[in-house]
């Protein structure tokens, strides 16, 4: 079984040693980081979240034990093989026992390292990742929507607006393969009067106004998804109904003596603290622990520059084919603004502002100032021509930052691919403020 493909990030400061490990492992074709120190490794492995972690035993700042107990409280951890001389060998029998992968013994033979490591791995999921972004925790949360695709479990889905909750939470839907329906219900929209009556039914002449009999949002929704959008707006007495709904899996139309089986999956989303809700008593703490069993993170859009290229280089290819623009695409300037930029309104405001600038671009090339005009007018100095070797040094920045994704860090293997010397690299990295990940 190969690394090809693989995640994991390395944690040791002995240099020679992790140049070494890097080179192997790049070698293998694992996509490998590399952090000196346990405050490093912490802040690398949270964002990036690996498949494996090798782990040396004594690090400057810490031990490698700290490091795992910090991260094996979080879910979806991945597993550590660490790295030891002989006078730790009691503590990583005791890293085993608390649920470590596996440990080498310094000097170690690269073979059965390779071996070890191969063997903690979690096995390859089926399927592509890369629907819902490219950045590392992008992926991660698509593992973890697929193993959640089979089954009813209740899944929350939390992150700031225009994150991709409801995006998520139609690719879980998507993954349960069979052509049922999606119900999506905004509990911030809908008035707390209407509430029950949209989200359960109700029977004819249930109440003034009932002509006929209504299937509500839970019944509609059949073996599909029910997607309660802005859940921390329910009202508290439709909370205890929908508590009900999910413990009794049962409902009732209003006005109905029929307790109806209640078959979907439902999948809350919440842009507010509901832990603090609860704390407030505006949220029912039994639904909240009820509903968040299983709790999915939509990371901002600014932690993940590399979802940022990609979303750019999506959505600027679609609007220009759906409009039939003749624009010729993004210029470097304008990817360099988005990724400077802090994106608080997310994945919405992203995809706005391509639409905006396909719409109102001169052309040929979509400007930073299409991207942002509200700067662009602020900035009077801004507005100006670039020049073209402005343009040249943004084009050869984005580049090598990508040269340096792909390879994850590897200066040598970047090097290599960008066709210049390593001496080279480093002056462009310098000149360009580009610090190298495993530097
Ligand atoms: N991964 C993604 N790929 C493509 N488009 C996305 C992605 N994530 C979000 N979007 C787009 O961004 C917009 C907002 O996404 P979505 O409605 O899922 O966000 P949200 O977190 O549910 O927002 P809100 O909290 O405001 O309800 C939509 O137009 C959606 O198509």
């Amino acid at each position: 079984m190969s690394l090809e493909g693989r995640t994991i990030d390395v944690v040791e400061d002995d240099p020679i040693m992790g140049e070494s490990l890097m080179q192997r492992l790049a070698i293998e074709g694992a996509t490998v980081r590399w952090w000196r120190d346990g405050r490093e490794a912490l802040g690398g492995i949270r964002r990036d979240a690996p498949e494996a972690v090798v782990c040396d035993i004594r690090l400057p700042d810490a031990s490698g034990e700290d490091v795992f107990h910090e991260i094996v409280a979080r879910r979806d951890a991945p597993p550590f093989l660490f790295i030891t001389g002989h006078g730790d060998v009691d503590q990583a029998v005791r890293l085993l026992r608390g649920g470590a992968g596996d440990y080498v013994l310094k000097p170690f033979e690269m073979g059965d390292f390779l071996k070890r490591l191969t063997s903690i791995l979690p096995p390859r999921q089926d399927g592509a990742t890369g629907v819902l972004g490219v950045s590392r925790p992008m992926q991660a949360m698509e593992r973890t929507l697929r193993k959640l695709a089979k089954g009813r479990t209740t899944v929350l889905m939390t992150g700031e607006t225009g994150s991709g909750k409801e995006v998520a939470a139609r690719f879980l839907h998507g993954l349960g393969g069979a052509d049922v329906p999606f119900m999506a219900v905004n509990c911030a929209a809908i008035p707390a009067n209407l509430m029950e009556a949209e989200l359960f039914g109700h029977e004819r002449g249930a109440f003034t106004g009932a002509t006929q009999r209504h299937l509500g949002y839970a019944e509609r929704a059949r073996e599909g998804t029910l997607f309660l959008d802005e859940i921390g707006d329910l009202d508290l007495a439709l909370q205890a109904k929908l508590l009900r709904l999910l413990e009794d899996r049962t409902f009732h139309r209003v006005g109905g003596e029929q307790a109806l089986p209640f078959k979907a999956r439902v999948v809350a989303a919440t842009h507010a603290d509901l832990a603090a809700l609860v704390r407030d008593g505006r949220f029912r703490e039994d639904l909240y622990y009820r509903i968040a069993v299983i709790t999915v993170g939509l990371p901002p859009l600014r932690e993940r520059p590399e979802d940022v290229r990609w979303l750019l280089d999506r959505f600027v290819a679609a609007t220009l084919a759906e409009t039939g623009s003749d624009l010729a695409g993004l210029s470097a300037l304008a990817e360099d603004a988005a990724l400077a930029h802090a994106w608080p309104g997310n994945v919405r405001e992203l995809r706005n502002r391509v639409e905006r600038a396909v719409a109102l671009s001169l052309g040929p090339w979509i400007s930073p100032g299409d991207l942002f005009p509200e700067r662009w007018a602020e900035a009077a100095d801004d507005g100006r021509m670039p020049s073209l070797e402005e343009i040249r040094h943004a084009a050869e920045k984005r580049h090598i930052h990508r040269a340096l994704e792909f390879t994850g860090g590897e200066i040598l293997a970047t090097a290599e691919a960008l066709g210049i010397s390593r001496t080279t690299l480093w002056e462009k990295m310098k000149k360009f403020e580009i610090r190298g990940e495993a530097d």
